[in-house]
């Protein structure tokens, strides 16, 4: 099996790196527009496996497809990151026309391929890359959920002190600092509901917190975060290689789901061999369906861009 990394910047490298050495395909072939940091990046990492002991084999290169052909999955992380004040839709002007150029060259090489859609604004780029490539809907999902999912678990952690591993915490809606939904009262530490072990305004400051995961590593560090984006990545990846089946939340095309039509956004679903296995519904309370559709709203518009500027 061959597994594709598209972009070798701070998100790309980090989930190749994760993928390569957690053995999720015999090889993995990172990919990047800038001459030789694909390349060197692959090396980088190859050369860990005398001291992690994995037999993964990962190559870099520049811009050259054919080397991509035949892949299972591929991972779209190229575009450009944000920058402290900045939304990550402020990048959309940017990233379309790499998202979609991409996409289409994935695809005219590996027709099978599952694509996991990084970039930002990531809901927006996932709806692109279906109607740009045309795959069927099972096959094109965007990783948002799994990141800010565990980035919730971490707010809750901080306050409650429960191991992350512990708590179970899905954020649905839309991948932006406005429109994600952290579902505090459908969140359990193994099974307890985590409202019993926290105040009103502690539940509240998790949910914020949440909310502005993004922005406020961007802040600290300058550029947008790799890390936990690039383990997410990861999680998915295995869950569809493995076949495990997993309930991740992640942005995938609605067609009557939580009553919305010809949009992609964050509802949690089972991962495994087919991609997309399951879109399970969810019984969300009014405050809830409220918030949803405003999510669905804001993506909207966001979606709207790509007809108003032709690259759909
Ligand atoms: N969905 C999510 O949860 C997350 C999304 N992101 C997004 O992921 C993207 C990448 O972030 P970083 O890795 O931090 O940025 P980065 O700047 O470190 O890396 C991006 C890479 O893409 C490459 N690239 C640009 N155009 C390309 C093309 N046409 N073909 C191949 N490669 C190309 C660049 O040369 C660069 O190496 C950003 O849009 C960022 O906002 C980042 C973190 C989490
Ligand atoms: O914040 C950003 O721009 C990158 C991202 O999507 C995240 O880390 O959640």
């Amino acid at each position: 099996m061959k597994i594709t990394v598209i972009g070798a910047g701070a998100v790309g490298a980090t989930a190749a790196d994760n993928i390569t050495r957690r053995e999720l395909a015999e090889e993995v072939i990172l990919l990047d527009i800038k001459e030789g940091v694909a390349e060197g990046k692959a090396q980088d990492i190859a050369q860990t496996a005398a001291l992690l002991g994995f037999d993964t084999k990962i190559t870099g290169v520049t811009n050259d497809y054919e080397k991509t052909a035949g892949s299972s999955v591929a991972v779209i992380t190229s575009g450009i990151p944000r920058k402290p004040g900045m939304t990550r839709e402020e990048l959309i002007g940017t990233n379309a026309n790499i998202v979609k150029s991409v996409a289409k060259n994935l695809l005219s090489y590996s027709p099978d391929i599952i694509i996991l859609v990084v970039s930002n604004p990531m809901d927006t780029m996932t709806y692109l890359t279906l109607k740009a490539t045309g795959l069927p809907k099972n096959r094109v999902i965007g990783m948002g959920g799994a990141l800010d999912s565990s980035r919730f678990k971490y707010q809750i952690s901080q306050h409650t002190g429960a191991s992350p591993a512990d708590l179970n915490a899905i954020v649905i809606g839309g991948h932006g600092d406005t429109t994600m939904i952290p579902l505090i009262k459908h969140a359990t530490w193994n099974s307890l509901p985590v409202s019993q072990f926290l105040s009103a305004s502690q539940q509240e400051k998790v949910i914020a917190d949440t909310m502005v995961g993004g922005a406020t590593l961007t802040k600290l560090i300058g550029t947008s975060a790799w890390y936990a984006p690039g383990a997410a990545i990861a999680a998915m990846v295995e869950s569809i290689v493995r076949n495990q089946q997993k309930l991740f939340t992640a942005s995938v095309y609605l067609d009557g789901e939580y009553e919305q039509n010809d949009i992609t956004l964050g509802v949690p679903i089972i991962i495994g061999k087919n991609g997309v296995e399951k879109i399970l519904t969810l019984k969300l309370d009014e405050e809830d369906k409220a918030k949803f559709s405003q999510s669905a709203e804001a993506v909207r518009s966001m979606n709207n861009v790509l007809t108003e500027s032709n690259i759909i």
